[in-house]
Order: structure tokens, then sequence, then C-alpha cells
């Protein structure tokens, strides 16, 4: 089978893009590996479908998978391409979309500048919404409404962490400078611990100030990433939530820069950034990729 896609980046954070508007490609865990696998296929941190709307006052539905395969629940970065994509293709002409994902809906935005916002929803702040057992485990409370987990991961470390769901699930750490954090090692030991009972991407916050942070995460199902937009929201969450950053923060990532904002509580999160379209082409679907 010989399908069309369209290779895409935010901030370094790399998707095939895939349209279904037309009909399902009918695709599997398996095929979606290998288009993510950078040697034997295209090469993408994630897969992104474009499906038609799925209810009225909804534009589009947004399918997500990982380069393992797995579908999740969100990807930020993912949406502002998303947008780029369903605009450059001419399957809409509209500068804000309302697009359902498979936790809610949200609402990408085409900026006069090229960049493109996204109204991410409100997070979801209560471990229970990841999820995360928090059961037994030691709460610290700092700052006015934030508290960091005690979490020990490996034998003999523990580790100050904040969980933040933006849809799907994110764990911050805060370390003094993300250019030495142990990201490759630690990423997987606190994805490794039980209580995150559906996985979660792993986020190492650096504060330069309250409107700035760097930012590196460990994502679920691929590793580390360049970018990660709904890791981004979660960061400066958490780290509003901790009495660290005010309302509005950039957030430097090894492949850009995003912005996001956020008033607190049940407000959304609203997240700026760049979207690109690398190069468009057709792929052969091996006949015989295992299940
Ligand atoms: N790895 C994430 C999905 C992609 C998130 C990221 N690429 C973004 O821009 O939000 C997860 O398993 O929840």
């Amino acid at each position: 089978m010989r399908i069309p896609f369209t290779k895409m980046q935010g901030a370094g954070n790399d998707f095939v893009v895939l349209d279904e508007t037309r009909g399902r490609l009918g695709l599997t865990a398996a095929h979606y590996r290998f288009l993510g696998d950078r040697h034997f296929g295209v090469g993408a941190d994630q897969i992104l479908t474009v499906r038609p709307s799925p209810a009225p006052g909804i534009d589009f539905e947004y399918i997500i998978h990982n380069a393992d395969g797995q579908e999740v629940e969100q990807c930020g970065n993912g949406a502002r391409c998303f947008a780029r994509f369903v605009r450059d293709s001419g399957l809409s002409t509209k500068d804000t979309l309302r697009v359902q994902t498979m936790k809610g809906v949200i609402a990408p935005q085409l900026n006069a500048d090229g960049r493109v916002t996204v109204d991410m929803g409100a997070p979801r702040l209560e471990p229970q919404e990841l999820p995360f057992d928090a059961s037994g485990l030691k709460l610290q409370p700092q700052g006015d409404w934030g508290n960091w987990s005690i979490l020990p991961v490996g034998a003999a470390h523990e580790v100050l962490l904040a969980t933040v769901s933006m849809g799907n699930p994110h764990a911050v750490l805060q370390v003094l400078d993300v250019d030495t954090a142990p990201v490759a090692t630690l990423g997987p030991q606190v994805q490794a611990n039980a209580r995150f009972t559906q996985g979660v991407n792993v986020g190492f916050m650096q504060v330069r100030s309250r409107n700035s942070i760097r930012l590196r995460v460990y994502e679920r199902g691929v590793g580390e990433t360049l970018a990660c937009g709904s890791g981004a929201c979660a960061a400066v969450v958490a780290g509003i939530r901790l009495g660290l950053l005010d309302h509005q923060v950039d957030v430097e990532t090894r492949g850009g820069m995003l912005s996001i904002a956020w008033a607190g509580g049940s407000a959304p999160v609203l997240m700026t950034g760049p979207a690109t379209t690398v190069f468009r082409g057709e792929i052969d679907m091996p006949d015989n990729l295992a299940a």
C-alpha cells in the first residue's frame, strides 16, 4: 500500500502527518512504528492523523500515535503542525479551529507572524487524573498552591516531582542546569515507577527567572525529543503552582522557543510556537509488518 504523507516539525519535535479526511488508511500499531522508524521508515517522534469532524461545532478529529505505535491523548507541538497542515492542504480556510482530541477539544489559531497559538484546555491537577497513584506518598507543600511528591526511583534515589495532566501525563522535576541533568538515565527511571499506571512524560525544568525557563523532556513512547509542547505547558503550570513563575513564560527547548501562558485555576493553557512543513512524500508500506 502506497500512502502520501507530510513531514512537519514544531520546535524540532517532528511528525509524519496523514490525511484521513477522505477515508481511513486502516493502519495498525506496526504501521505507525514503521512510519516513525528513522532507519526503515520516514522517521518521526509522533504520527499525526487528520480525520473529519466528529460532531457539530468541531472542525476535525486529531489522532496521535507515538513512535512506539501507541495512541496517546495529546501532542502540543503536533497541534500547531495540524493547524498548519489543514490550512496548507486546503481542508479549511479558518484562522481558528476547534479540534477533538482523545481527552477534549483544543483550539489552534494561525497567527499573522506564522506562529500558531493553541488553547490547550485547562490542566488537570489531581494525581489520579494523570493517572498517578499518589497513595502513601509524602506531598511537600510549597508555594501557595503547589505540591511536590517525593518519589523513590532506582535503588537509592528519591526525586521531588510535580504531576500535571494536559490530557497526557507529565511529571516535572526542577534542575539547576538542563545541560547537565541526567535526562537519559533519570527519565526512564521515573517512567519505570509503577505509580504512573499509563506511563509518563518526564520534564526537567531549569528556572532562569519568573518569566523564563529551559526545558528538556524525556517523552513517553519516544525518549528525549527536541521539544515537547504539552510538556512545556505542564512545566509552566507546575512552576506557577509552586510560586516559582509568573503567568507568561518563555520556554527554551533544544529545538526552539515556545511561549506559554496560564492564568491559573480552570483557565486554559495557551501555547504559542512554530509549525513548519519540511517535505511531502509517498511511502510504500511493507505487506509483512508484524502486528
Ligand atoms: N509523548 C507524549 C505525546 C507527544 C507529546 C509532545 N510531542 C508534545 O508536543 O506535546 C505522550 O506519550 O503523552
